[in-house]
C-alpha cells in the first residue's frame, strides 16, 4: 500500500478521520484540502508519489499549552489515482444528513452531548469537595469578623418574613374592603404598610452586611492562598505556571466569594419564605397544598441534577479560564520574540483553543439552563391552572371563599418561585463550590520546611563552604541525576571560579547553597554546621548573589538597589555602591535618576546586571556567588567590577568568599581555584596555568575560545 509519512509542523491542524484531497506536491511540501481549507505539510518523507484522494488514519494530536506535541505519525494510504473526482457534493450533502440524524440522541438529556469528562485534558488534581465542608472553610475565614454575619441573617428572617405577611394583609385588605368592614380594613392596611417599611429596611441592611461579609471572605481568602503560595518551596513553582496561579488568586476567589454575598444569601431567604409559603398553603387547603409540594418536589429533582452538572461545569471553566490565562501571560511576557518570529497568529490560535474549550462549556451550561428553565415554566403554569380548576370545583361546591383561593394561589406562585431561586443560586452555589476545591487545596499546601523550623544562627559568618558528597536530581525531573558525588570546599576569602559545559550542573550547585533545593544525598556544611541547621533568613542576609538574568522589580532603581536588603540603608550607601558595581554614570544621566520607576524591559542587559551587583555590594556580603553576572558587560566593565568584587569586607579586614561562575574565560583565570564540571561531576580543580598544563576539559575550553576570537 502507498504511503505517505506525515511528519513536522503541519499534522496537528488536520482534525482525526476526514476526507482530504491532496492538491499538489511541491518539494517535501504537500498541499491537502479538506473541508474547502488548504493545509499544507512540511518536510514531507514521501514513499510513494501516486497517492490521491487520502483517508487519513486516526491521527494522535495533542497540545501542551495549546502547542502541539508529537505524538504520532499521520499516515496517509491511498485511496486511488491523483485527482479522482467522486460525486464530492452528493457524498457531502448525505453525510451532513447522516451525522446530524445520528447527533439528535445525543442533544436529548443524557445524551453524549452533554458529557463534560471528554472535553478534559487538564488535570483535575483537587479532590471534590462537599458544599458542608466548602461552607465550613469560608466560616473559618469570616468567623472572626461573626457580628456582619450574625447581623445579615438576624435581617434576612425579618425581611423574609415581612415579605411572606405581605401577600396575606394584600389579600384581607382587599376582601375587608369589599365586605365594608372598615375597622379591619384599616388595620389590615396599617399592618401593612409596617410590613413594607420592615421588609424594606431589612432587605437594605441584609443587602450591606452580606456585601460587607463577601469583601471580607475573598480579601481573606487572597491573603490565606497568597500567603500559603509564598512560602512553598521552590520546586512547587517548577511544576506550576505563573497564569494557573494568579488565576486562582484573581477569578477562583472572585467566584468563591459569591457563596456567602449571593448564593446562601438567597437560598436563606427563599428557603425562609418557602417554608413560610408552605405551611399557610398547608393551612390554607391541605389537597391543594400538597399538590403544590408534589410540583416542588418535582422541581427539586430536577434542581439536584442541575445543580451537579454546573458544578463539574464550572470545575472545567475554572481549569480552562486559567489555561487561557496562561497563554496569555506567556505571550504579553514574551511579546518581542512573538513580534519577531511573527507568531502572532499562532499564539491567537493557542489562546482561541482554550477560548473554543470555554465557549462550548458555556453554551452546554446555557443549554442546560434553557432546559432547567422549561422544567420550571411547565411545573409552575400547571400549577396555576390545576390550582384553578380545583379551587374553582370547591368554590362551586361552597368548600371554599374566593379570598381563599385568591390567597392560595398567591402563595403557591411565592412557593414556587422560592422553589425556583432556591434550585438557581444552588446551582450557583455549586459552581462556586466546585471552584473552590483548588483554592482550598492550594490553601492548605504546608509551607517549605524552611519557614517551619528555626535554625541557629552563628555569632559570626566566616564563609567556609564545604560540599560533601552531594548528589541531585530535580523533583520534577527525578530520572536525571543533575549531580553525582560532588566533593568541594571554599575556604573563607577564597574565590573559586566555577566552569565547565552549559547543563554540567554549576548553576544547581549554587541553587543548592542558597538552599533553593535539597541535595538528594550528602550535605553543605557552612563554616563547619550542617545548612539544614542554620537559620535559612539569617544565612541569606549574608550572602549576596547575582544571578545569569537579573529581574528588576517595578519600582525606582534606589529601591531596586536596596531590595531585600537587612537593615535601614541611606541613600548615600545606595549611590556607593552603584559606583562600585559602575552603575552610577548610566542611573545619574536618566532624567530622573535614582528614581527612575524601571522594570524588566526598561533596562539593557548590562545595566541590570550592574543593578543587580550593586544590590548584592550593598548587603556586604561574606559569600558573594555570581552566576555569569558579567556575562553581559563590557570588558572595560567587566575588568573594574572584578575588582571591587574581590575587594575587602568593609567592616574588617577580612576577605569575602567568592563563588563566579563563568563562562568568559577570561572572567575567572584570576581565581584562586578554578573547579571544572562536567556531568554533574567535578573533573578537575586548580589554577589557571595548573590546569592549562593538565590539558583537560579546562585547556581544551581555553583552546576553543581563543580559536573563536582569533
Ligand atoms: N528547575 C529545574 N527543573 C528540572 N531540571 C532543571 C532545572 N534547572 C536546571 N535543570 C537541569 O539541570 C541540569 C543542570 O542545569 P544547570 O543550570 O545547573 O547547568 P549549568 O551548568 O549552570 O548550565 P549553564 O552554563 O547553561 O547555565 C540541566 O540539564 C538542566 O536542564
Amino acid at each position: 500500500m502507498a504511503l505517505l509519512q506525515l511528519c513536522g509542523t503541519g499534522q496537528r491542524l488536520l482534525p482525526s478521520r476526514h476526507r482530504f484531497s491532496v492538491s499538489g506536491v511541491i518539494d517535501r511540501r504537500i498541499i491537502v484540502t479538506a473541508r474547502k481549507t488548504k493545509f499544507e505539510f512540511a518536510n514531507l518523507s514521501l514513499k510513494n508519489r501516486c497517492a490521491a484522494t487520502a483517508r487519513f488514519a486516526p491521527l494522535r494530536w495533542a497540545s501542551v499549552n495549546g502547542y502541539s506535541t508529537e505524538n504520532g505519525t499521520g499516515k496517509v494510504d491511498d485511496d486511488g489515482a491523483l485527482g479522482e473526482e467522486k460525486d464530492g457534493n452528493e457524498d457531502e450533502m448525505h453525510q451532513r444528513i447522516r451525522s446530524f440524524i445520528e447527533f439528535l440522541p445525543s442533544i436529548l438529556p443524557g445524551g453524549n452531548w452533554w458529557s463534560l469528562s471528554d472535553d478534559v485534558d487538564v488535570k483535575l488534581v483537587a479532590e471534590p469537595v462537599t458544599v458542608w465542608k466548602a461552607l465550613g472553610r469560608m466560616w473559618q475565614l469570616v468567623a472572626r469578623d461573626r457580628w456582619v454575619i450574625i447581623a445579615a441573617f438576624s435581617a434576612l428572617i425579618l425581611a423574609a418574613v415581612s415579605e411572606i405577611s405581605i401577600p396575606h394583609y394584600l389579600t384581607a385588605s382587599i376582601f375587608t374592603a369589599q365586605s365594608a368592614d372598615v375597622a379591619t380594613f384599616h388595620r389590615n392596611v396599617r399592618l401593612l404598610v409596617l410590613l413594607c417599611v420592615t421588609s424594606g429596611i431589612c432587605s437594605g441592611l441584609r443587602g450591606c452586611c452580606f456585601g460587607i461579609a463577601n469583601m471580607i471572605l475573598v480579601k481573606r481568602m487572597r491573603e490565606t492562598l497568597y500567603s500559603s503560595l509564598l512560602l512553598q518551596d521552590i520546586s512547587f513553582f517548577d511544576n506550576e505556571t505563573v497564569g494557573d496561579l494568579t488565576s486562582r488568586l484573581g477569578s477562583d476567589c472572585q467566584q468563591v466569594s459569591r457563596v456567602i454575598g449571593n448564593d446562601l444569601n438567597l437560598i436563606l431567604r427563599n428557603v425562609v419564605q418557602g417554608t413560610g409559603a408552605l405551611t399557610y398553603l398547608l393551612i390554607l387547603s391541605r389537597p391543594l397544598g400538597l399538590f403544590t409540594v408534589f410540583i416542588c418536589s418535582a422541581l427539586a429533582a430536577v434542581m439536584t441534577v442541575y445543580g451537579m452538572y454546573q458544578k463539574k461545569a464550572a470545575r472545567l471553566t475554572q481549569e480552562f479560564t486559567a489555561s487561557a490565562n496562561n497563554v496569555a501571560q506567556e505571550t504579553f511576557s514574551l511579546i518581542r520574540t512573538v513580534r519577531v518570529y511573527g507568531t502572532e497568529k499562532l499564539e491567537r490560535e493557542r489562546y482561541n483553543l482554550w477560548l473554543d474549550k470555554l465557549a462550548d462549556i458555556s453554551l452546554k451550561q446555557s443549554a442546560a439552563y434553557g432546559f432547567w428553565n422549561l422544567s420550571f415554566n411547565t411545573l409552575y403554569h400547571s400549577t396555576q391552572v390545576i390550582a384553578v380548576l380545583l379551587g374553582g370545583i370547591s368554590i362551586l361546591a361552597g368548600h371554599l371563599t374566593a379570598e381563599k383561593l385568591t390567597k392560595f394561589i398567591l402563595y403557591s406562585e411565592w412557593l414556587i418561585f422560592s422553589t425556583w431561586w432556591v434550585g438557581d443560586n444552588l446551582s450557583s452555589l455549586m459552581q462556586s463550590v466546585g471552584a473552590s476545591e483548588k483554592v482550598f487545596k492550594m490553601m492548605d499546601l504546608l509551607p517549605s520546611d524552611q519557614f517551619t523550623t528555626k535554625g541557629s544562627r552563628l555569632q559570626k559568618l566566616k564563609g567556609s563552604i564545604e560540599f560533601e558528597n552531594i548528589s541531585f536530581h530535580y523533583p520534577s525531573r527525578e530520572s536525571v541525576q543533575v549531580l553525582q558525588h560532588v566533593n568541594l570546599t571554599v575556604h573563607p576569602g577564597e574565590v573559586i571560579a566555577i566552569v565547565g559545559l552549559s547543563g554540567s550542573g554549576k548553576s544547581t550547585l549554587v541553587n543548592l547553597l542558597l538552599r533553593l533545593y535539597e541535595p538528594t544525598s550528602g550535605q553543605i556544611l557552612i563554616d563547619g554546621i550542617p545548612l539544614q541547621e542554620l537559620d535559612i533568613r539569617w544565612f541569606r542576609e549574608r550572602i549576596g548573589y547575582v544571578g545569569q538574568e537579573p529581574k528588576l522589580f517595578r519600582m525606582d532603581l534606589s529601591s531596586n538597589i536596596s531590595y531585600g536588603c537587612p537593615g535601614d540603608v541611606t541613600q548615600e550607601e545606595i549611590e556607593h555602591a552603584a559606583k562600585e558595581a559602575y552603575a552610577h554614570d548610566f542611573i545619574s544621566s536618566l532624567p530622573d535618576g535614582y528614581k527612575t520607576i524601571v522594570d524588566d524591559d526598561l533596562l539593557s542587559g548590562g545595566q541590570k546586571q550592574r543593578i543587580a551587583i550593586a544590590r548584592a555590594i550593598l548587603r556586604d556580603p561574606t559569600i558573594l556567588i555570581l552566576d555569569e553576572a558579567t556575562s553581559a558587560l563590557d570588558a572595560e566593565s567587566e575588568h573594574n567590577v572584578k575588582g571591587v568584587i574581590r575587594s575587602l569586607k568593609s567592616d574588617s579586614m577580612s576577605r569575602r568568599t567568592v563563588i563566579v561562575i563563568a563562562h568568559r574565560l577570561s572572567t575567572i583565570q584570576a581565581a584562586d581555584r578554578i573547579v571544572v564540571m562536567g556531568n554533574g561531576q567535578v573533573i578537575e580543580m586548580g589554577r589557571h596555568k595548573e590546569l592549562l598544563l593538565k590539558d583537560g576539559l579546562y585547556a581544551q575550553l581555553t583552546r576553543r575560545q581563543a580559536d573563536a576570537v582569533a
